[in-house]
């Protein structure tokens, strides 16, 4: 399967990118929004993960179509397929790890954070289920927007006292893995030797490549990098264009998706050392939530290993991108705070 370790210049962590055939854990992995096009291939791929034992699909359509097929592949998760809310709890149950792509994508002239109105009460319902059923669950979201979803969780599990902050994680992997790509591509690298930080946050201006921290160490004329900084930040309307009106990107998503959850799984099993971006509650800056590297552990954030050395250049980006950060942060909690009900 895929491997690959690199060392990041920043951290002298190891950042992890691969399936394990080592991992002998038992872990159970729910999926909610389990048959769109997020899900069905992450379903896939999660499938193929030897640290899953079992694979529990939740989706308001569907499930049992995708479950039995997905169900029919000779690894070793055991797949069951959840249809409708009155099936949520039993999904949920004993789930260690619970991601989240259920809701609507953009459409070409959208925002994400023009997917707030529909998205914003499916993750807090859905959050509601998790705060009930599997309290002690890590949770992954990766619906948007993610810079107001994971407010919206982490105030929905504080109604409910159990939130706990090392266990909510935006999911910006995607950033990380299209930098890369980019990155790889300008300058003739081997892509599965190239790993370059995101911070910030998940939309437009808020996406901050930290090029200055990539590893191998890459230069660029100033108006290149600002092109490749651009070319990342929007990167995820590239292809809700290039798909013209037919969704957002599922695939890159998916395989980004099970690569962190991947990370998890070995640090949830013992492996020390796995480090992902993503977007947690943070003390970096004046955003509450702010994605940078996170060694993960046994209960989800082990630590946040902080933004690090920038260049003037990133350090602008910051600066410009916290207003928009710190608006959607507040949308995300105003929501909970007035709409969400208990
Ligand atoms: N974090 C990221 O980097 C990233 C990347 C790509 C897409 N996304 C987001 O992921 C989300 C899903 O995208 P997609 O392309 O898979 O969309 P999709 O429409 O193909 O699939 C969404 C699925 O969610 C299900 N769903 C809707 N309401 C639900 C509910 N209450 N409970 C359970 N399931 C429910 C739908 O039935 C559907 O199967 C979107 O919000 C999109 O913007 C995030
Ligand atoms: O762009 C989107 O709407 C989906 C996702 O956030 C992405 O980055 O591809």
């Amino acid at each position: 399967m895929f491997s690959r370790f690199v060392q990041t210049s920043q951290l002298g962590a190891v950042v992890g990118k691969h399936f394990s055939t080592s991992g002998q854990n038992n872990a159970k992995v729910a999926l909610l929004g389990a048959a769109g096009g997020i899900g069905q291939p992450l379903a896939l791929l999660l499938k193929q993960s030897p640290l899953v034992t079992h694979l529990a699909l939740y989706d308001i359509a569907h499930t049992p179509g995708v479950a039995a097929d997905v169900s029919h592949i000779d690894t070793r998760a055991k797949v069951t397929g959840h249809l409708g809310a009155e099936q949520l709890a039993d999904c949920l149950k004993n789930a260690e790890l619970v991601l989240i792509p259920a809701g609507v994508p953009r459409k070409p002239g959208m925002t994400r954070d023009d997917l707030f109105n529909t998205n914003a009460s499916i993750v807090a319902n859905l959050v509601d289920a998790i705060a009930k059923n599997s309290p002690k669950a890590i949770i992954g979201i990766i619906t948007n927007p993610v810079n107001s979803t994971v407010p919206i969780a982490a105030e929905v599990l504080k109604k409910r006292g159990v939130y706990d902050e090392r266990r909510v994680f935006g999911v910006t992997t995607l950033d990380v893995v299209r930098s890369n790509t980019f990155i790889a591509e300008a300058k003739g690298l081997d892509v599965t030797k190239v790993e370059c930080p995101v911070i910030g946050g998940h939309s437009g201006i808020t996406i901050i490549p930290v090029i200055s921290q990539c590893t191998p160490s890459v230069t660029f004329p100033q108006p290149e990098r600002e092109k490749l900084t651009v070319r990342i930040q929007n990167a995820g309307t590239e292809v809700v264009e290039a798909k013209a009106g037919a969704g957002s990107a599922t695939l890159s998503m998916a395989f980004a998706a099970a690569e962190f959850a991947n990370s998890l799984l070995e640090a949830l099993n013992g492996t020390e050392g796995k480090v992902q971006c993503a977007y947690v509650r943070s003390n970096e800056t004046e955003a509450k939530y702010f994605a940078t590297p996170i060694l993960l552990g046994k209960n989800g954030v082990e630590k946040n290993l902080g933004i690090g050395k920038l260049s003037d250049y990133e350090r602008g980006l910051v600066t410009a991108a916290l207003p928009e950060l710190i608006a959607n942060i507040k949308k995300g909690e105003d929501f909970v705070a007035t709409q969400f009900k208990q």
